[in-house]
């Protein structure tokens, strides 16, 4: 009997819906660039969706929610730039005041930090917005290497961030791991060659994550250290 974890020395985590849900302040944020506009304000139901491609892909899929609801504006570039400015602006403001971790993560990266795991954070967010989240959790110390959508020249679903976080930490792909919560997490982590784990609760686009055929599909962070396989 192995765990899930034999034979692994790095693992990499998404950060919004996988560590965090973030939804709320994402909310609040494009709620208020968009109102700056005169435009609607989204639900977070609404927004959940949105959420795993970056920042300028939510605020496009936004804009084009609240251009929707009335016919008086149409989308032109300019619109779209003064919303993404106002939306960084706002966001910055308040990157976690209403962000909350998901059960068990605290515990669980305390743990695989203090077993000796290397530990990534690669996620489509604005790098800009990860230390000052990281930091209000008290998250900062577990990461040896955190990445942003704009950190380099691709972000998932593409495995650039993957195979780069794996070079710089010195670990072959086998011995990898990439935790996360949506469809780009699994497509990034197979074409580089990772373990795939998936958590359920985050934001998938309204789709199951069991679709990306993930290599495990656990309930909570904690079962990363309980889970143990047959081979
Ligand atoms: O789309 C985002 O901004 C956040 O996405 P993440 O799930 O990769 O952290
Ligand atoms: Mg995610």
């Amino acid at each position: 009997m192995h765990s899930l974890l034999t034979g692994k020395t790095l693992i990499a985590f998404d950060l919004d819906g996988t560590l965090i849900d973030s939804v709320p302040d994402l909310t609040a944020a494009v709620g208020q660039a968009l109102a700056a506009q005169g435009l609607a304000v989204p639900t977070e139901s609404e927004v959940r969706h949105w959420v795993g491609n970056g920042a300028p892909v939510l605020v496009e899929r936004a804009l084009s929610w609240a251009l929707a609801q009335t016919s008086s504006q149409t989308p032109d570039e300019a619109l779209n730039a003064r919303t993404y400015a106002d939306f960084l602006r706002f966001y910055a403001a308040e990157p976690s005041a209403r962000t909350r971790l998901y059960p068990g993560v605290k515990p669980a990266l305390e743990a695989l930090h203090g077993a000796g795991f290397s530990l990534a954070l690669i996620t489509n967010k604005p790098a800009r917005f990860i230390d000052p989240i990281l930091e209000s959790f008290g998250l900062n110390a577990f990461f040896s290497l955190c990445l942003g959508g704009d950190s380099l020249a691709q972000k998932k679903p593409d495995p650039l961030p993957l195979n780069h976080v794996a070079k710089t930490l010195g670990v072959e792909a086998h011995a990898c791991v990439m935790v996360g919560d949506s469809r780009h997490d699994m497509a990034a982590g197979k074409a580089a060659g990772f373990t795939t784990v998936a958590l359920p609760y985050g934001y998938n686009h309204g789709e199951p994550i069991a679709a990306s055929h993930p290599d495990w599909l656990l309930d909570s962070l904690s079962q990363l250290l309980t889970t143990e396989t047959q081979d």
